[in-house]
Parts: C-alpha cells; structure tokens; sequence
C-alpha cells in the first residue's frame, strides 16, 4: 500500500484523498485551515466542503504541511490555481526526493499566465519535469466520492511516472486514462470552466438547447485555437479535459461555474452570486487569464472575450450574447 499526501481539503481535494484512502492507502489530507481538519478527524466527514460523505480511517487530516508531505510516494495538489504556488512553495522544503507531483487544479494563474505546470516548474524546477502529472477531466467531486462511475485522465512528460500515478488513483468506478500532452489536457480543463459561465449565462437568460450546443461547439474552437499555440495537440481537447468536461459542466447543475453563469443571466451581480456560492469558481479568474493570454498570443477567442467583459467590464449577459451572434460571419 502506498503513502499519499493530498494539499487541499476542498470538495475535490476530499474526494480524491478518500479514492486513494479507500483503496487502503494511507492518505493525508491536508487542509488550509486547522480547524476542518480537526473537523474531519473528529466527525469523519467535510461537512463544509463534501457534506455527507463518511471517510475512511486511512484517511489522516492535518493542518501542518510538513506532517502531510513527510516521508509520502505521491503528493496531490489540489487547491484553487490561485494558492498552488505558495501550497508548494511553503511544502517545498519537506517533500521527499523522489516524490510524484499531481496536479488536479484547472486554472491559469492571473499574473503570470502560466499554466499549473508552469507554475510548478517556476517553484520546483525542470528536473522534476519527469515527476509532474496533472489529473483532469469530466468529474464532479460529489459522484466520484458515492462511487459513481467516472472517467478521467492523467497527464504526464514521462511514461513510467504517468502510468504510476494512473494505477494509484484507478478503480473499478474511476477509470484513469494517460495522456503525454501535458499542456493540451491543462488547457483543456482550464478553458473549459470559462464556457461553463456562458452556457450557465444563456440557460439564465432563458434560450435553449441550440444556444448551449452552439457554445459547447464553438468553445471548443477556442479551447483549441489556444492549445495549439501553446503547443498541444488540438485533438486531446477532443477527448476528457476538453469536449468532456464541457459537455459536463456546461450541463450539469452541480457546476459551480455554469452556476455563476446561470445566476447572472438571470440578473444577480457576480460579487452577490460568488457571496453565497461557497466554493470556488475557476472560471471567474481564468476568465481574466484566457483573454489576457488569447490577446497575447492573438489568438482569437471571442466567447472567453464575452465572458470576462460580462464578469470584469459589467457587461450586460444578454448583450454579450448579442454581440457573439453579430460578430463577422466566418468559416467553421
Ligand atoms: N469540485 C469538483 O468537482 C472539481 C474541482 N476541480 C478543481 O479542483 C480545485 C479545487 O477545487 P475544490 O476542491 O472543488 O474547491 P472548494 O471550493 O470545494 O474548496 C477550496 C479549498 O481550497 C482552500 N483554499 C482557498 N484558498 C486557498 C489558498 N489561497 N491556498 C490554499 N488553499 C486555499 C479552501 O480552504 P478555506 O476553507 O480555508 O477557504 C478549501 O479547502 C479547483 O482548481 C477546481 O477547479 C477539479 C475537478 C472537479
Ligand atoms: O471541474 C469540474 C468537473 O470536472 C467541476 O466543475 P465546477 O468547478 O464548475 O463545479
């Protein structure tokens, strides 16, 4: 049985540490603040961030970093994009040799527009290049932690390292897949919670099956406009960090980003939705990094366009939409 760390005690973070708890390894789980994870240890439950879910006793909470990391195969990053450069900065000093890293974040970070990976390049360096995974695709915490089925996949430079951290997360209900094209699969679930704020916009704003098939469509053009220029391979974001997990948030009402999207499309502010949405929303800050990264690299990315002018520029979600269905008409 393996030694696992997970950083990150959110929905996702909880759900991933008790699918390798379960299995029997033994799981740290480390969490932000102290107190959920002296919730946990004593409830056996999130009930902040995945309510009613019992977890296993080879699942150990902390809220010491070192403790979590210490002497463990395989440390899980797994915190909102926004926090993972200072998470692994802080773990940095304590993590084992010879460590595999997984990523499950999706996002970019703001400033720098880097992607996760680049992120952990900056703070850990191109030697551990081989050790870097990153795990993403179609998958709400809440059905992977009740056991229902689910396909993902892991990304990763080097084979055996990739297969490795495939096989530890793999069960009969969570079929891992691997990939090599890193960025492709990064880019894919980043992109994709940005689309989700659209299609939760137009279901808001009251239009139909064509408008949210039309989205899904043409995000993807985006999603992969994008990764090509960074270097993928446009056909992964075919695949489950892309059409995938479009086709699951732009849909499925546990979404936190079709959420905020569907809630200002019906007219709520986003600062009023975000107040009581009680997670996190990806797709808010990627918005912001998408469109500042498409500028930069010129490419063209007119729906990430709309949704950072209806989130940073208050423009009206209707008007949005106006100004996407009046755009040049263009070839497919
Ligand atoms: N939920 C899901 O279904 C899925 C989520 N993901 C991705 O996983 C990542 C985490 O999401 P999820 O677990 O759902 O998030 P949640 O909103 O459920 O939880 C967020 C967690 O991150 C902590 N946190 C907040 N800010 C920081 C910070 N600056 N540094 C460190 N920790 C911080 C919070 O702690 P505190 O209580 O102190 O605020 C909390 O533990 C995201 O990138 C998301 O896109 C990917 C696939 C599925
Ligand atoms: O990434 C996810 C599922 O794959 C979760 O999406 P939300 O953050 O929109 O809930």
């Amino acid at each position: 049985m393996g030694n696992f760390a997970v950083l990150g005690a959110g929905a996702w973070g909880t759900a991933l540490a008790k699918v390798l708890a379960d299995k029997g390894n033994r799981t740290t789980l480390w969490a932000h603040r102290p107190e959920i994870a002296e919730h946990i240890a004593r409830d056996r439950v999130n009930a902040r961030y995945l309510p009613g879910i019992a977890l296993p006793e080879t699942l150990h909470p902390t809220g010491d970093l070192e403790e979590a990391v210490r002497g463990a195969e395989m440390v899980v990053v797994v915190v909102p994009s926004h926090g993972l450069r200072d998470v692994v900065r802080q773990a940095r000093p304590y993590l084992p040799p010879e460590v595999l890293i997984c990523s499950a974040s999706k996002g970019i970070e703001q400033e720098s527009l880097m992607l996760m990976s680049e992120v952990l390049h900056d703070e850990l360096g191109t030697h551990v290049s081989p050790r870097l995974t990153y795990l993403s695709g179609p998958s709400f915490a809440k059905e992977v932690a009740v056991g229902q089925p689910t396909a993902v996949v892991v990304a990763g430079a080097s084979e055996p390292e990739t297969h490795a951290v495939q096989q530890a997360f793999a069960t009969d209900r969570l079929r891992v897949y691997s990939s090599l094209d890193v960025v492709g699969v990064e880019i894919g679930g980043a992109l994709k919670n940005v689309v989700a704020i659209a299609a939760g916009a137009a279901d808001g704003l009251g239009f139909g099956h064509n408008a949210r098939a039309g989205l899904i469509t043409r995000g993807l053009a985006e999603i992969a406009r994008l990764a090509m220029t960074k270097g993928a391979n446009p056909l992964t974001v075919a695949g489950l960090s892309g059409m995938g997990d479009l086709v699951l948030t732009c849909t499925g009402e546990l979404s936190r980003n079709r959420t905020v999207g569907f809630e200002m499309g019906k007219g709520r502010t986003l600062e009023d939705v975000l107040a009581s949405l009680g997670h996190v929303a990806e797709g808010v800050k990627t918005a912001k990094s998408a469109y500042d990264l498409g500028r930069k690299l010129d490419v063209e990315m007119p729906i990430t366009s709309e949704v950072y002018r209806a989130l940073y520029e208050g423009k009206s979600p209707r008007q949005a939409v106006v100004d996407l269905m009046n755009r040049a008409l263009t070839r497919e």
